[in-house]
């Protein structure tokens, strides 16, 4: 069954514009973060707070393995870190996933995340200047991962549904 896989830092819109492209392609959507809070029966804070990251990423990669390998079409929204543990990336060459990067620059992300920040454990307690760094420092080191991806669309200065039309020609 194909899987349209969507990645991308935190911010650059993988739930968004999943949603979007689902209701466009009617393949149903499932977005990883929703499905470990649900799974876990508690917020992505919370996981963290209580169980640490290296729970969190176990978890992760678990139900990662576990939506690929269901028998239906999807389009699969990624949490923002999931390419960068427990070899996940390896998972997005497969032969039957579209594994696709949303890549959006420091300046997009940062005026996302700067205040929509408290639901993301890792930036939650940053203030603005720690931020911008932070994304900086961040980014560049997953980008290795990020760019495992089979496709890549850039999403700066772009409409939802730009990027859901890029995408569409991505696949086509
Ligand atoms: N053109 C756009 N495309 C996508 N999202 C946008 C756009 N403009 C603004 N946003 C906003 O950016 C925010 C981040 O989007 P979203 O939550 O979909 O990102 P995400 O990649 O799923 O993040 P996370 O990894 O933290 O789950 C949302 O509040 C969304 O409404
Ligand atoms: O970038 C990350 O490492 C994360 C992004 C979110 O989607 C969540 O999966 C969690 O907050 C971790
Ligand atoms: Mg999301």
């Amino acid at each position: 069954m194909k899987k349209i896989v969507l990645l991308g830092y935190m911010g650059c819109g993988k739930s968004t514009i999943a949603q979007n492209l689902s209701k466009i392609t009617n393949i149903p959507f499932l977005d990883l973060d929703k499905i470990i809070e649900e799974r876990a029966k508690m917020s992505i804070n919370e996981i963290f707070e209580k169980h640490g990251e290296i729970y969190f990423r176990k978890l992760e990669h678990e139900i990662f393995v576990e939506l690929l390998q269901s028998d239906e079409n999807n389009i699969i929204g990624l949490g923002g870190g999931t390419p960068c543990y427990a070899n996940n990336h390896e998972l997005l060459k497969g032969e039957n996933v579209d594994s696709i990067y949303l890549k959006a620059s420091i300046d997009t992300l940062y005026n996302r995340l700067v205040y929509n920040k408290s639901k993301r454990p890792l930036i939650a307690n940053m203030d603005e200047e720690e931020m911008r760094e932070f994304i900086a420092k961040h980014l560049f080191d997953r980008s290795f991962y990020y760019n495992q991806a089979k496709h890549k669309v850039v999403v700066d200065d772009k409409s939802v549904e730009e990027t859901v039309q890029d995408i569409l020609q991505v696949l086509a």
